[in-house]
């Protein structure tokens, strides 16, 4: 057996670090030792797990110093155009949106034609105003972007938005979304072709992980008479496990659902006569 291990590198510390390692868990992959060493290893795949900081990850992924990486969608938008994107992970929803100060008057984006713009997304920002037929001056810095208009920096900014907590504490108003972001898994060009394999194993338990995330399994009980319209409503992986109940003319209802489908189709489930709904996570899901 080839000793090849798949390189793959997780946020060291931040937002997207626990909710990385934690897919990876959930994907049955055990990481060894502590973030504290920038390096681990898997016992139970061959992966090795590097610790960088997000904003560095897509140079090493274009290098070939990693093969894959879980990083924000907006770094790669920013700075990684010519890394390959893979599956989207589901966790750090983000957008990355223009704001400005809510004393402003703001009407269309020409009203920031000629103005400052602080951001720690260049690229994004020119790209978007450049498209809009828009001329900004950019102040480039790191982080605590959104105080840049109260200290006189700038007129308004471009930077990551979640709840808007931040904008609100510092008086700003959110004015143009120009892109939403997750977490992703980032592959290098210069991946091997045995990596590759390691790295398709790797796709399959963390889409299996994933669609656990997302679906449920549903237990009902329904009278026979309306069977037909509540199979239409849960539809199921394939279609739904029917089975008898003691009391005649009742029938137990199996069936796995998107989480979101079920909350759309609970009341027509209870007009249709549904009784005892039961609904449970499930852990893993191969289609
Ligand atoms: N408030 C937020 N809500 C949801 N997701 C966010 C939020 N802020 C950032 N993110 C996402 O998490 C990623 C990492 O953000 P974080 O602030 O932890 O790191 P960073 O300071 O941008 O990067 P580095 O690891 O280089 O220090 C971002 O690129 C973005 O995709
Ligand atoms: O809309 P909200 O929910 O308030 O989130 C947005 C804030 O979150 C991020 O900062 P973070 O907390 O990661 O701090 P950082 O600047 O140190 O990275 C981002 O840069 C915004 O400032
Ligand atoms: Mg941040």
């Amino acid at each position: 057996m080839s000793q090849e291990k798949l390189r793959i590198a997780i946020q060291k510390s931040g937002r997207l670090n626990e909710d990385s390692l934690k897919i990876l868990k959930d994907a049955g992959i055990s990481i060894d030792n502590g973030k504290e060493q920038l390096k681990a290893s898997s016992r139970n795949f061959p992966l090795e797990v590097m610790y960088l900081r997000n904003g560095d990850i897509p140079q090493y992924l274009r290098d070939g110093v990693v093969d894959v990486a879980i990083i924000g969608e907006n770094v790669l938008i920013e700075k990684g155009k010519d890394i390959i994107q893979g599956e989207k992970l589901g966790f750090s929803k983000c957008r990355v949106s223009l704001a400005v100060p809510k004393s402003m008057e703001y009407n269309s984006l020409k009203d920031l034609d000629g103005k400052k713009i602080a951001t720690s997304y260049p690229n994004t920002v020119n790209e978007f105003l450049e498209k809009k037929g828009i001329t900004a001056e950019l102040h480039i810095i790191n982080g605590s972007v959104e105080i840049a208009p109260n200290i006189g920096l700038a007129d308004g900014i471009c930077d990551i938005v979640s709840s808007g907590s931040t904008l609100f504490k510092n008086g700003l108003k959110e004015v143009e979304i120009m892109l939403k972001s997750e977490a992703v898994l980032a592959i290098s060009p210069e991946i091997s072709e045995e990596r590759q394999q390691i790295l398709e194993r790797l796709q399959f338990r963390l889409k299996s992980v994933l669609n656990a995330r997302t679906s449920k399994y549903i237990l009902l009980n329904a009278p026979n008479e309306n069977l037909e319209k509540i199979i239409e409503l849960l539809p199921g992986m394939r279609s739904p496990t029917i089975l008898p109940l003691a009391d005649e003319g009742w029938s137990s209802i199996h069936t796995v659902i998107n989480e979101e489908r079920f909350w759309e189709v609970i009341d027509e489930l209870k007009q249709n006569g549904a009784e005892g709904i039961l609904v449970a996570p499930i852990e893993k899901m191969v289609l």
